[in-house]
């Protein structure tokens, strides 16, 4: 079947609005040396996504590409080494607009000092600043992926669990970082800002608590 062309002012827009998402990562300190990428559907075919190597405080429109959904690019560059962690997202649900990923200390230290493979956030009225979330009496549980160079596989894992219908929201990769989408920009910085908050949180209560 042929792709559906995307449009040129449809990706003007996605590339603006994820220099200026990226920049605001990083401020908070989840994206650190040129580490993350972020990426904004454009329609069924293709999406926006960063190029390789980037500095994220310093992110403009021009280190913003285009890829297809098997993260071939359509336009000029290099794109993202982790592209296709993105476009398994786009392929496994039509309703993925945007997915951030970041490096975030949390993160980090929160999936290798415990070595669970999956870590819960519960009854933190936060979590209602995710997509589908209404009540803080809700159990989020994050899968923790090992981490690997093979990114082609890591994201046939991603795609098993959705399937098996084991992910929602988010999933984190051991001493990398954290996956989420959500249905479009917007609401995925939200969550984002939420996921991260309540990771430096969770880590903050085990220390806290010497678990
Ligand atoms: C310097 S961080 C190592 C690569 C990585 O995990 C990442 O998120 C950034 O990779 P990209 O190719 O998107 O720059
Ligand atoms: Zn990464």
């Amino acid at each position: 079947m042929s792709q559906r062309p995307f449009s040129t002012s449809a990706f003007r827009e996605a590339a603006r609005g994820l220099a200026a998402t990226g920049r605001r990562i990083y401020a908070n300190g989840w994206s650190p040396a040129t580490s993350s990428n972020y990426s904004q559907r454009l329609n069924e075919d293709y999406a926006a996504v960063t190029c390789s190597g980037k500095d994220k405080g310093l992110l403009n429109e021009g280190d913003i590409m285009v890829v297809d959904m098997a993260g071939q690019p359509a336009t000029e560059g290099k794109p993202s080494a982790e592209t296709l962690l993105h476009t398994q997202l786009y392929r496994r649900q039509a309703q993925v607009g945007a997915v951030l990923h970041t490096h975030s200390h949390a993160s980090t230290v929160l999936t290798m000092h415990w070595p669970a493979n999956s870590l819960s956030l519960e009854g933190y009225e936060l979590l209602k600043a995710l997509e589908g979330i209404t009540t803080h009496d809700s159990r989020l549980t994050l899968p923790v992926f090992e981490n690997t160079q093979d990114i082609a596989s890591l994201a046939d894992q991603v795609d098993t669990a959705m399937a098996d219908g084991r992910i929602s929201h988010a999933y984190l990769i051991r001493g990398h970082g954290l996956y989420t989408w959500a249905s479009d920009l917007a609401a995925c910085y939200r969550q984002l800002e939420a996921l991260e908050t309540l990771l430096a949180i969770e880590l903050d209560r085990r220390r806290l608590s010497g678990v």
